[in-house]
């Protein structure tokens, strides 16, 4: 024999107020949603129909308060009540198999048990705008009973719910407790939300969505923008607001531009309504990547919300309205670009990082933004258009190590180096020969020093021992010696190394760290035939007075040490790590110096 399986109501309420509801308090939000829905169904039926919703609390001393919600939606048939009210998972609103999805919020038939987590009972009465039936009445407990009847006198159209409140929640019928739930939830409804508590009424969502008001002048619009970001996100002082709309999944609503720099890692959240209901305060998933500068509020009318509403569901429509919002946010740039560079200038000081991002992504915002964005360069921190207009070529290295390397000895020749080592730079300038007609030249730091002068005939003699000496004592680091003559003088030597003589570096220093077994695979590979390129380049300035010192020194021990410790200081000049081998050198070469100071002093005591 078959049986059915029972439900025990009282544990289905339990497990919802646990797990799905985030608090009692969204009853509200239910009932509201229901309302809404009610409404949107009139007004199919009734285009000209003007919704209304009422809250009366009733809180008379010593006794437990009461809340009635009315609205003149679409009401309910008794049939429909015994349907849909009185079948848990029911829903009249929930589309068939296959079909596009209704144009209701509600559509898992649950909603209204959020009311039974704060009240023992709900009281329904209806009557319904689409057929000629009786009013009719709906008792319900929580022990899963309720009662239907049929009512003598008529109803006008619509819908009320009557609850009581649970034993210590009573807190939850305060009357501004319930208008800042309104607020919250239904603050953007087009039509009123009226609470009455005594003799007061107020409205919850007077203001409604400020992006849809008329305003007598673009100021007082945009004051009242600004006043709505500041309550919305209790954050004072945002830089803007940019109005936002997409055709598609029919949106609207405002992006702030956020007042201190947004980390690029952190999570972009937004507040979006579904309807005018508030579906979520952190949906992710809305604009584009790039625009992380921005805090958004919007509401969409057709895009559908995911089953745990924390944003909207990932299809065709919503990708096509997020598309629709950057063009939006790009329109807003490009025009600060033309009519306030002052404040794109500001704009730019926090947010650099996501305009060089779409910078890198459209050509016409390039072209329109690229003068404004700003870079670092051996002469400081610049913008492209400063720059371009005191160099006729941009000079850019594309790492900060190199740009480390070279950025002291660029500028003492009068080569202004951009530091394109950070996000975008690189991208950003490779395009901007062609993309505005600035020729730009990738510096390659071990060609930077075919530049510098080349000593005389007489001047290389001089210098045939020292380059001997610093070849033997470079050798087992992979570096060759040469000797020129550039600026600044107080340099004495430049460390330059290629890609390869930086992949054979780290390669040592893996070595060093690494396992017998690893190591001796790491050793294979760096037996492969070596291009000139895998050596570094240690150059030495017969401009400076100690090198030129030192190409007359005669004593091997001195002037190995000296060439060590000159190889070592350009190292950490050009912040390359040491490897263990040339950490040993340091302190062995430090060590030598102490003791040997120290021996001049007690030698000199002697004396
Ligand atoms: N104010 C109302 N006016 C007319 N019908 C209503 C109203 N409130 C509820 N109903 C009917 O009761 C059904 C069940 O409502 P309930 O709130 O439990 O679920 P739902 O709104 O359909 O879906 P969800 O669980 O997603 O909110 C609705 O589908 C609707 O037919």
């Amino acid at each position: 024999m078959e049986h059915k399986f029972q439900i025990n109501l009282r544990g289905i309420i339990d497990l919802l107020s646990h797990h799905l509801y985030s608090g009692p308090e969204v009853f509200v939000r239910e009932l509201l949603q229901n309302a809404t829905d009610a409404i949107r169904a009139r007004t199919k039926i009734d285009p000209a129909h003007a919704g209304d919703i009422h809250i009366e609390i009733h809180q008379a001393p010593g006794k437990t308060p009461s809340l009635v919600i009315s609205e003149n939606g679409i009401g309910l048939t008794p049939d429909e009540v015994h349907t849909f009210l009185s079948t848990i998972g029911l829903s009249s609103k929930r589309a068939a198999e296959g079909e596009r999805p209704t144009d209701f919020i509600g559509q898992f038939g649950i909603g209204i048990l959020s009311c039974f987590v704060v009240s023992d009972s709900i009281v329904v009465y209806s009557k319904s705008a689409k057929e000629k039936t009786p009013a009719v009445e709906w008792r319900a407990k929580p022990d899963g009973t309720y009662t239907i009847r049929e009512l003598d006198r008529d109803l006008d159209p619509g819908t009320q719910v009557w609850l009581t409140a649970k034993v210590g929640c009573e807190e939850h019928f305060a009357p501004d407790r319930v208008r800042d739930l309104c607020r919250h939830y239904g603050g953007l409804l087009p039509y009123p939300i009226r609470i009455t508590s005594g003799k007061v009424t107020v409205v919850a969502n007077e203001h409604g969505a400020p992006w849809r008001q008329e305003y007598r002048s673009e100021r007082e619009r945009t004051r009242a923008l600004m006043d709505f970001g500041r309550e919305t996100f209790d954050v004072p002082n945002f830089l803007d607001a940019i109005p936002l709309r997409a055709k598609s999944g029919d949106v609207d609503g405002v992006a702030y531009v956020l007042p201190y720099a947004a980390s690029l890692a952190a999570k972009r959240t937004h507040r979006v309504y579904l309807k005018n209901m508030l579906l979520s305060e952190t949906a992710e998933n809305l604009l584009p990547d790039w625009t992380f500068f921005v805090k958004a509020v919007v509401n969409a009318n057709d895009l559908r919300p995911t089953a745990a509403r924390e944003s909207f569901y990932e299809d065709d429509r919503l990708a096509a309205a997020r598309d629709e919002l950057g063009v939006c946010l790009r329109r807003y740039l490009v025009e600060l670009a033309e009519k306030d560079p002052r404040k794109l200038d500001r704009l730019i000081a926090l947010h650099g990082l996501a305009i060089k991002a779409l910078a890198t992504q459209d050509e016409d915002f390039y072209k329109m933004v690229i003068d404004w964005l700003p870079f670092e360069t051996s002469e400081g921190e610049m913008t492209f258009g400063e720059y371009r207009k005191q160099h006729d070529v941009v000079r850019y290295v594309p790492t900060v190590d190199q740009f480390r390397q070279v950025a002291r000895v660029a500028q003492a020749h009068g080569l202004a180096v951009v530091n394109a080592g950070y996000t975008y730079d690189a991208e950003l300038l490779a395009r901007a020969e062609e993309l505005v007609g600035v020729p730009t030249e990738k510096l390659d730091p071990s060609t930077l020093t075919h530049t510098f002068d080349e000593l005389s005939l007489p001047e290389q003699e001089q210098t045939a021992e020292f380059l001997r000496a610093a070849e033997t004592v470079l050798k087992p680091f992979r570096c060759e010696p040469e000797v020129k003559k550039y600026r600044p003088k107080e340099l004495p030597a430049l460390y330059t190394t290629t890609g390869e003589g930086r992949f054979f570096r780290s390669l040592e220093q893996s070595k060093e760290i690494a396992n017998p077994l690893w190591s001796g695979v790491l050793d294979n590979l760096s037996k492969k035939e070596r291009t000139p390129s895998a050596f570094a380049q240690l150059c030495f300035n017969f401009e400076n007075a100690l090198v030129r010192r030192l190409t007359t020194v005669r004593d091997r021990a001195v002037l190995h040490r000296s060439i060590q410790m000159l190889y070592l200081q350009s190292l950490l000049l050009g912040h390359h790590p040491l490897s263990g081998k040339e950490m040993q050198l340091l302190n062995d070469g430090l060590l030598a110096l102490i003791e040997w100071g120290i021996g001049l002093q007690t030698g000199g005591e002697k004396e």
